[in-house]
């Protein structure tokens, strides 16, 4: 019999859940793509994607033929992404559930966030890792400004350092500015063109996995965004 069916109904019986947060643009889908490209013969993946008003990222991610498209959910949060994977994480735990109940036995679903601020960050509730994911693009001082994604997320992706030449940012630079805020937490340099930081991203992802399924990894929350208040 598969270890997976005498598992109990600890967080360690079921798959891990990864979120995968930051700004608008900043490559999360891209990543998300990557990891399933890289790691679909390893583990038994499924992915649930966050988007305002469309099923985008879902699709985009259905049509670059990544994973079976049913192993695809979309959330449709109709509200600031933030809302929904921090506030009231009801529609995105209904739809990780059921793919955990789907697919039996999944090894890892990955939570792709809205594209949202600095600030937001998943809620312990909802997924048992976060990855929180900026760019080069944005500026080199972004990883300087801080918040609790760049400060606490499990992982930090400094992504699309293939454009650092043409932005003129140091990643070398930021990479450092992130150290210095994050406590001893891991940052990883990234671009999709680039082999070996897409190796560390997996064997990251895999070490994790372990642990969680060891029952040694304790899911952190990295701590609410700002105050803000919500309009309209
Ligand atoms: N040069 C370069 N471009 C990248 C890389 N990763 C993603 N991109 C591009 O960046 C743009 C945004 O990528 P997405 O993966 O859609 O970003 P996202 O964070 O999911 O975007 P939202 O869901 O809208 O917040 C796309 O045009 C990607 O092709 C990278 O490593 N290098």
């Amino acid at each position: 019999m598969p270890e997976h069916e005498h598992r109990d109904t600890s967080a360690a019986s079921r798959p891990l859940r990864l979120g995968i947060a930051g700004p608008v643009g900043t490559g999360k889908s891209t990543l998300i793509a990557t990891l399933c490209r890289q790691l679909a013969d390893e583990l038994e993946l499924a992915v649930v994607t966050n988007d305002i008003y469309t099923d985008e990222d879902a699709r985009m991610l259905r049509a670059a033929g990544v994973l079976p498209v049913e192993r695809i959910r979309a959330v449709e949060t109709g509200a600031c992404p933030h809302t929904a994977i921090r506030d009231d994480v009801t529609a995105n735990l209904i739809a990780v559930e059921d793919l955990e109940r789907a697919f039996r036995p999944l090894d890892l679903i990955l939570v792709e966030s809205g594209g949202d601020n600095l600030t937001a960050t998943f809620s312990p509730a909802l997924v048992d890792a976060q990855i929180f994911c900026i760019d080069v693009a944005g500026g080199g001082d972004v990883a300087r400004k801080g918040g609790p994604g760049i400060e606490r997320a499990d992982l930090l992706v400094i992504n699309k350092t293939d454009l650092a030449e043409h932005v003129d940012v140091d990643v070398t630079q930021m990479i450092t500015d992130a150290e210095s805020v994050r406590s001893g937490l891991p940052t990883l340099a990234l671009s999709r063109t680039d082999p070996t930081a897409v190796g560390d991203l997996c064997k990251w992802v895999h070490h994790l996995v372990a642990e969680h399924r060891r029952g040694e990894h304790t899911a952190v929350d990295p701590g609410p965004m700002a105050p803000h208040v919500h309009h309209g």
